[in-house]
Parts: structure tokens; sequence; C-alpha cells
């Protein structure tokens, strides 16, 4: 079994397709773990604000067959793949690490580098799994958060009802 830790970000209709990811999540792998949601500005494109969370889960899955399961799972949520490569989106769910694996394994990078790029990734992360160290830097996610410079992105937390998920929510 590998716990692999997701990130799910949304900036259309971002309540409704995040609870509807989650459940597909819990469908899929069972209880869940997952963060805060956080919102923030859109980072690299002129857009509505994201909402953002990680969430931990099990699964047996290989990596490909993983990556293919979530990209499922954001197509039955309305995801656009026409368009430009950064644009406003029903449903992303990136697999940010994968047990302690490094590298590119079935067409996927991992540990993914956005974990040490933004904010919003990095938060909910290091609140999730603050002692996990990042497999290639070998540092833990609250001592990366710590180092992070925290003034480059604004991201503040937000009430989310998630009906189905309230008892696995930390
Ligand atoms: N860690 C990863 N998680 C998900 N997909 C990845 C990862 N690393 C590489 N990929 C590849 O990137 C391709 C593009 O998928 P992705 O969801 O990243 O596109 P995107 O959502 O437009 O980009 P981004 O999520 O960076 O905005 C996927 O088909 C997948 O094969
Ligand atoms: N705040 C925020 N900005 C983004 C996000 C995201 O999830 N949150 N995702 C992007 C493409 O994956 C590009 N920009």
């Amino acid at each position: 079994m590998a716990t692999v830790y997701l990130s799910l970000g949304s900036n259309i209709e971002r309540e409704k397709h995040l609870s509807a990811g989650l459940d597909a999540l819990v469908k899929a792998f069972g209880d869940l773990r997952i963060s805060q949601v956080y919102e923030s500005e859109s980072v690299g494109f002129a857009g509505d604000d994201f909402y953002n969370l990680v969430a931990a889960i099990d699964t047996d899955l290989s990596v490909g067959a993983l990556a293919l399961h979530l990209r499922q799972i954001e197509d039955e949520n309305g995801r656009q793949r026409s368009g430009p490569k950064f644009s406003a989106r029903t449903l992303d769910i990136d697999i940010l690490t994968y047990d302690e694996l490094t590298g590119e394994v079935d067409g996927i990078q991992l540990p993914r580098d956005e974990i040490l790029k933004n904010a919003f990734v990095l938060l909910p992360l290091s609140e999730l799994a603050p002692d996990t160290l990042h497999p290639v830097v070998g540092k833990t996610y609250q001592q990366l958060w710590e180092a992070y410079d925290q003034s480059s992105q604004k991201l503040w937390p937000v009430e989310f009802d998630w009906p189905s998920g309230s008892s696995t929510q930390i």
C-alpha cells in the first residue's frame, strides 16, 4: 500500500467541484485525510481566485494507473482540456508524492515541483504532514513552510462545507 499526497484545486464553482472530487476519492480509496481549504489568487494566469487543499490517500494502484484514475475524476467534473494550458479549471487533482518515489514514474514527475514553489500546495501539505520528509530535499514540510517566503503568495483559510466528509477532516 502506498501513501499518496494529492493537491486539489478549483476556480470554477469551487465548493461543488472540490466536494465532488473528494467524494470520488472516498469512493475509490476509502477514508481520506484532508487539510483545511485555502483561498488564493490565481498564480500564473489572470483568473478567478482558487480554492485549494491537500488530501492523503492509501492505494495499491501504480503511479500510472492512479494518474489515469485522477484524470477520469477531473473529466467527470467538467474539466476542459482544450485551450491554453493555464486557464480556469473546474477541478485539478495532482499527485504531489507517492511514498518516497523520486524521478519520472509512468510519465509523472515525483515529487511534484509545485510543492516547493506554491504556498497553496506547501501550506496545506505542511498542515497534513508536518513531520514527513520531502523525498528529495530531506527537510520536513513544516521546515520547508517555515523557510518559504510567505509574503510572496497570499492565501487565507476558508469555511468549507463538505457534507459527506466532516468526520475525516483534520
Ligand atoms: N505529479 C503529477 N501529477 C499529475 N500529472 C502529472 C504529474 N507529473 C506529470 N504529470 C503529467 O502532466 C500532464 C498534464 O496534466 P496536468 O494535470 O498537470 O495538466 P494541467 O492541469 O494543465 O497542468 P497543471 O496541473 O500544472 O496546471 C498529465 O497528463 C501527466 O501525465
Ligand atoms: N492559486 C492557484 N493558482 C493556480 C492554481 C491553483 O491551484 N491555485 N493552479 C494552476 C494550474 O494548475 C495555476 N494557478
